[in-house]
């Protein structure tokens, strides 16, 4: 299921604001990846080559698992409007067909100045981190969201 939209202004943000996103890893979500990407690494395609791999069977591509955190950024924190200037990734365990994925995004730094916020990002399967990583995305505020709205609320109050 996809996640439902949530707009967060960059001041409806503070640290330790945390949000999370469950998916399970699909066959044909690999298959997909492969296909718009291009990476055809028969690590996550042929049962037959990744069973000769130290993981013994198929694994998902690392920036599948790493684009999770980018729909829990661009849909709850801090959801639409968000922009992405730069990602880290540590890539821990792999992702196996079937696995259950736990994606949790946290902010960590609020640069006012600039309208910048840092996120920490993990993915986890049964409790063991698979992917960890920072986030740091410029978030609009309410005013240059919708600058009319904001100019009414002034106006009122
Ligand atoms: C190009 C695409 O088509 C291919 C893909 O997308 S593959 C899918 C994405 N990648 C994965 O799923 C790999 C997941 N990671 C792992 O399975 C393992 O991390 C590894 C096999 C890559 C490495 O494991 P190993 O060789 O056993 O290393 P050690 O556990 O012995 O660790 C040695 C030290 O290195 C540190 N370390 C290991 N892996 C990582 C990592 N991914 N990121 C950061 N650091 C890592 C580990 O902590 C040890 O450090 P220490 O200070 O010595 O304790």
């Amino acid at each position: 299921m996809l996640p439902e939209l949530r707009v967060l202004y960059f001041e409806d943000l503070e640290v330790g604001l945390s949000e999370t996103l469950s998916k399970t890893i699909a066959s044909s979500d690999v298959v997909g990846f492969a296909e718009i990407t291009g990476d055809r690494n028969p690590i996550h395609l042929s049962e037959h080559f990744a069973a000769r791999t130290p993981f013994g069977t198929r694994i998902a591509h690392g920036l599948y698992t790493a684009g999770l955190i980018s729909a829990v950024l661009g849909t709850r924190l801090p959801g639409p409007g968000a922009v992405y200037i730069s990602q880290t990734l540590n890539f821990r365990a792999p992702v196996r067909i079937g696995d259950v994925v736990e994606v949790t995004v946290t902010v960590a730094e609020l640069m006012p100045e600039r309208r910048r916020a840092r996120l920490a990002c993990q993915c986890s399967v049964a409790g063991e981190t698979v992917l960890d990583g920072e986030a740091l995305v410029k978030v609009p505020t309410k005013a240059e969201a919708d600058p009319l709205a904001s100019r009414t609320e002034r106006q009122q109050g």
